[in-house]
């Protein structure tokens, strides 16, 4: 019996009790859903996180019903992709995460691909790709490309002692191993001062800064080692070096045990082994219709059951405990018309699941009272960052070198780099065209026909299956397609962000500069994306504990929390947020425990996987197979 029952039965026994109250309680209870079950679930957020929650909750609890509620007009968040029309065809740009990759929290994007019969249109990008295989530095005034095995031992022993980028390092890097390892009582600390103290100083702004500015485009000096790399931080402790930590994993690679779980749990999945077969040799993928193919599949998804409610424009204003406790209680506006004279709409739900970002989960949970006493945030603050990506595409094919694109470390001299830039992806590398393969494709309704044959560099027949390439850009002939990556922690505390014709012209001279491109592109677009990514800064992990206490204590397992800020900041790691999350509630017992955040900083057992053990789908069965 729920805590609210309990309550209403006190408060009428101290009053006769009659056969009428006797029939309130009966109705009462009714209408209070069990304990914990969550009947009823509101999705707070239309980002991906919300979807995937969405899509993993009518999979797991396929009765209940499930309302998202998002302020803007369309689903998907930063996932964004757009295409413009241009001569002869169309060019797809994407304003925020443009590729995924298939390895750890991966397997849940393949999953679904497979499970929304998404494969015919994914456009994978493989292990020996340029993309995968060269990628650059900008550093001190020139791209200097990474060493990669596929080079050759001597190519990369020349990159490493020509290059100005190198200096500083290798040494270091050699002598790692003998360096003490950390002082035990140390919790945390920022993943510039672990790399200095355990490598060098250069190599935290040579190198690992621009490594940073790629993935979160934060501040290496800030930002949290034991949350963005918790293995080296545990190699440090269990092996005192991250070198011997690295060898340890020879003899098969550690993980957690709930790492192991989940796993062992994707390994059940019904793989269709072609499918899992193209995965194991690619290195990034993307869909014919970039990001947004993969989110607005989803939400057709959804669309067909009549369980999920779509709420769109709709922007929540409050979120607490209902008045019984058996739920939570949301207020919320038209975003598109907020008028202070119409009140806002009020709705309960057994639980919720906010994808929110924190800063925003925390403004609409604050007591709805004017009191003297200050209320602690629910969630401590955790910053995020800004980031403006300029999408452009240059008519001149082959502008940009081969290779996925270039970071730009916090050493580069600030003449070299006086826009902030933090680095620049060569879209081509991921995205081919049709171009190039156009010449096969035309031949291929005549080899259909049994008239032509078309055969590789070596002579080679080639299979006409291995020619039918999915392709994003529809132009004849395929052009430059880049991204210029600007702001990110550089921008921290701006009162305001460069205008779009700004971050264009910056876009441009980083261009002119850098790589030497004067052209005038033939399609441009500026994205400024607020605050979208939020940055573990030193400590984050016990912000985190202190908002698990939070939840559980103002909202009793009611309100559970996904998202972004929690698991990793990318697509993948928003998928297994939001997996993580709806397990959580499908799980009854201990569930007023539970708040999405009831693994983190938890003491972890660690198991060791046989040497070449592969990722969850890899040793994919079909159906029926032991
Ligand atoms: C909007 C800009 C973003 C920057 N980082 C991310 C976004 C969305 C998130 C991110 N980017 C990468 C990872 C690592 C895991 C992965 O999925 O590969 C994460 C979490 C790597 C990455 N960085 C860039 C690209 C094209 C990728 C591949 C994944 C993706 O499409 O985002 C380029 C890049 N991203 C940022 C900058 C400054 C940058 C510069 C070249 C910031």
């Amino acid at each position: 019996m729920s805590e609210a029952m309990l309550k209403y039965i006190t408060r009428t026994r101290r009053s006769s009790i009659n056969a009428n109250s006797i029939a309130k309680i009966a109705r009462c209870y009714a209408s209070f859903p069990s304990s914990s079950e969550p009947s009823d679930v509101a999705i707070l957020g239309g980002g991906i996180t919300g979807i995937a929650s969405a899509y993993y909750l009518s999979k797991a609890l396929p009765a209940t019903k499930i309302t998202i509620y998002e302020t803007g007009p369309r689903m998907g968040g930063w996932l964004s992709s757009k295409r413009l029309e241009t001569e002869g065809g169309s060019i797809l740009f994407e304003a925020g995460p443009r590729t995924l990759r298939p390895d750890k929290n991966g397997v849940l994007a393949a999953r679904m691909i497979q499970e929304l019969g998404l494969q015919e249109d994914t456009i994978f990008t493989g292990t020996d790709s340029p993309a995968a295989r060269m990628r650059y530095i900008y550093y001190p005034d020139h791209l200097v490309r990474l060493p990669h095995p596929t080079f050759g031992m001597f190519q990369n022993l020349r990159t490493v002692l020509s290059e100005p980028l190198f200096k500083g390092i290798t040494w270091p890097l050699l002598r790692e191993f003998l360096i003490d390892a950390r002082d035990e009582r140390m919790d945390d600390e920022s993943v510039g001062s672990f790399m200095s103290r355990r490598i060098s100083k250069n190599i935290v702004d040579q190198a690992v800064s621009a490594m940073i500015h790629g993935i979160y485009a934060g501040d290496v000096w800030q930002l949290s080692i034991k949350s963005l790399f918790p293995s080296l931080w545990r190699y440090e402790k269990e092996y005192t070096s991250i070198a011997q930590g690295m060898l340890g994993q020879k003899e098969g690679r550690e993980v957690t045990k709930r790492e192991q779980a989940f796993m062992q749990e994707m390994k059940k999945f019904a793989w269709d082994l072609d499918f899992t077969a193209k995965l194991a040799r690619t290195n990034v993928f993307t869909f014919r219709e970039g990001l947004s193919q993969f989110s607005d599949r989803i939400v057709q998804k959804l669309k067909e059951n009549k369980n999920v409610v779509f709420k769109l424009d709709t922007a929540i204003k409050h979120i607490a405990r209902n008045e019984h406790a058996s739920g939570v209680e949301l207020r919320t506006v038209n975003a598109t018309k907020p008028d202070a004279n119409v009140p806002p709409e009020s709705s309960t739900h057994t639980h919720a699941i906010s994808t929110l970002s924190a800063h925003h989960l925390s403004a609409i949970a604050l007591p709805n009272v004017t009191s003297a006493v200050a209320v602690l945030p629910l969630v401590p603050k955790i910053p995020a960052v800004t980031v403006m990506t300029v999408n452009l595409y240059f008519r001149t094919p082959d502008l940009a070198p081969p290779g996925f694109g270039y970071l730009i470390p916090l050493a580069t001299p600030f003449e070299q780099n006086s826009e902030r830039a933090l680095g620049v992806v060569f879209d081509n590398a991921y995205s081919p065209s049709k171009d190039g393969l156009s010449n096969f494709l035309d031949l291929l309704g005549g080899n259909s026909a049994g008239k032509v044959v078309v055969r590789d560099s070596s002579g080679n027949e080639i299979n006409p299956k291995r020619l039918a390439v999915v392709t994003q850009d529809t132009v004849p002939k395929v052009g430059t397609k880049v991204t210029v990556m600007l702001g990110g922690h550089y921008w921290d505390g701006w009162p305001a962000y460069p205008s779009e014709q700004e971050g264009l012209d910056m876009a441009l001279s980083i261009l002119k500069r850098h790589l030497n491109i004067s052209e005038r592109p033939l399609l441009h677009q500026v994205n400024l994306q607020q605050d979208c990514i939020p940055q573990y800064h030193v400590g984050h992990e016990s912000r985190l504990k202190t908002a698990h206490e939070r939840l559980k204590e103002r909202f009793g397992g009611r309100l559970r929390v996904a998202g972004s800020w929690i698991e990793g900041v990318g697509v993948n790691d928003c998928l297994r947020s939001a997996w993580d999350v709806v397990k959580g509630l499908q799980e009854g017992p201990g569930s007023g425990e539970k708040t999405g955040l009831e693994m983190v900083g938890q003491e972890e057992v660690y198991v060791r996987l046989p040497v070449g053990l592969p990722t969850g789908f890899a040793r994919g069965k079909k159906e029926g197979e032991d």
